[in-house]
């Protein structure tokens, strides 16, 4: 059974070889031991409730319960730009109208913002090629939204998750090459990489200072503007599908959207439920669907699928679930039908 618990020190082995099949481009996972056991260790230290809330991160494993491997990853970031500005583009419009000529013009603008500052971010998703199949993927991504739920005091009122932008298969980002190549001489792999391993400094002092009328682009950067690779277009869907939405802030460096959400309307936060646990064999009969189910545990969080009937004012699972959830008859589990009923 695939189930869903904090990343532990143990699990650097584990990241490293998720790290080699994922390849270059995946910042948030890099080839790096150091690093990915600074990420760990970060992670371990906020699910122990040990860092400041601008410091906090909490990283996600998906393990193979048979074989003990590490399929995934999926992290939410507590509270984005407390410590560092936190940039994005908003695409604006300004007006300009002289009655006396009879001129009237409306220009789409990039006005860099830092609107995004103590927002929650969605981040570091990364599932294996091998288990790329059923479900996996929804369970990594929509376990975190049993975690907001569950424990909303650690997070911003609103959720955002930044899309990749379109870029070629030699990385070729149109936006940038319009844009960010005049003021930072390097190329889009290697400032996306600097971002991705926190060294942000370069993007305060290189990052124009004005707005950037869109009409002054040439007509490939205009055209990707908050555009997603189409590599990515699956998890745009999976999220919209929640009730997150491009409300007009795209990426500084290809354009890529960012989606957001108020917190407590994602849809998998809204509908989510905490029940009492009920064991049993085999489970009751019935139209069955499937459910992610979490445990109430912070530090011992789990969360796995269930595939059964609509729960009554009790969640009933199998004594396996129940072992790999941790949770025992009467203990309390949240559960959410996994997938939005209109989706259906
Ligand atoms: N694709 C990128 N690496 N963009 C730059 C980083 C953007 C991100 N919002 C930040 O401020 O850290």
């Amino acid at each position: 059974m695939m189930f869903i618990r904090p990343v532990e020190h143990k699990d650097l082995d584990g990241l490293m070889h998720l790290a080699k099949s994922a390849g270059i481009g995946m910042t948030s996972l890099p080839v790096n031991e150091e690093r990915l056991s600074r990420k760990i260790a970060r992670s371990v230290l906020s699910f122990a409730g040990e860092l400041d809330r601008a410091d906090q991160g909490y990283v996600f494993v998906l393990e193979d319960g048979e074989t003990g491997k590490l399929a995934g990853i999926s992290a939410i970031e507590a509270a984005v730009g407390l410590k560092e500005p936190w940039y994005n583009y908003r695409v604006g419009t300004i007006v300009h109208a002289s009655e006396e000529l009879g001129v009237y013009s409306r220009h789409e603008t990039l006005f860099l913002s830092n609107d995004h500052t103590g927002f929650s971010e969605l981040c570091s998703l990364f599932l294996h090629p091998d288990f790329r199949v059923k479900r996996n993927g929804g369970l990594l991504s929509k376990c975190r939204f049993l975690f907001l739920a569950q424990f909303p005091q650690l997070f911003g009122k609103m959720v955002v998750a930044e899309m990749r932008g379109v870029s070629d298969e030699a990385g070729r980002s149109p936006f940038w090459e319009a844009l960010g190549r005049h003021f930072f001489s390097i190329d889009f792999a290697k400032a996306d990489y600097l971002t991705g391993v926190g060294q942000k400094a370069f993007v305060a002092e290189l990052m124009p200072k004005h707005p950037v009328y869109v009409d002054f682009l040439p007509p490939d950067a205009q055209a990707v503007i908050g555009q997603t690779h189409e590599g990515t277009r699956p998890a745009v869907a999976l999220l919209e599908a929640e009730g997150f939405r491009y409300e007009g802030y795209v990426d500084i460096f290809d354009a890529g959207p960012t989606i957001q959400s108020y917190t407590s309307d994602i849809r998998a936060v809204k509908e989510s439920r905490r029940l009492p646990a009920r064991i049993v064999d085999p489970l009751p009969d019935g139209d069955k669907e499937w459910h992610l189910a979490c445990n109430d545990s912070l530090s011992g969080f789990r969360a796995a699928l269930v595939e059964c009937a609509a729960p009554q004012g009790e969640f009933c699972l199998t004594p396996e679930l129940a072992r790999a959830l941790n949770v025992q008859d009467g203990d309390h589990v949240r559960c959410v039908a996994l997938t939005p009923k209109e989706a259906v």
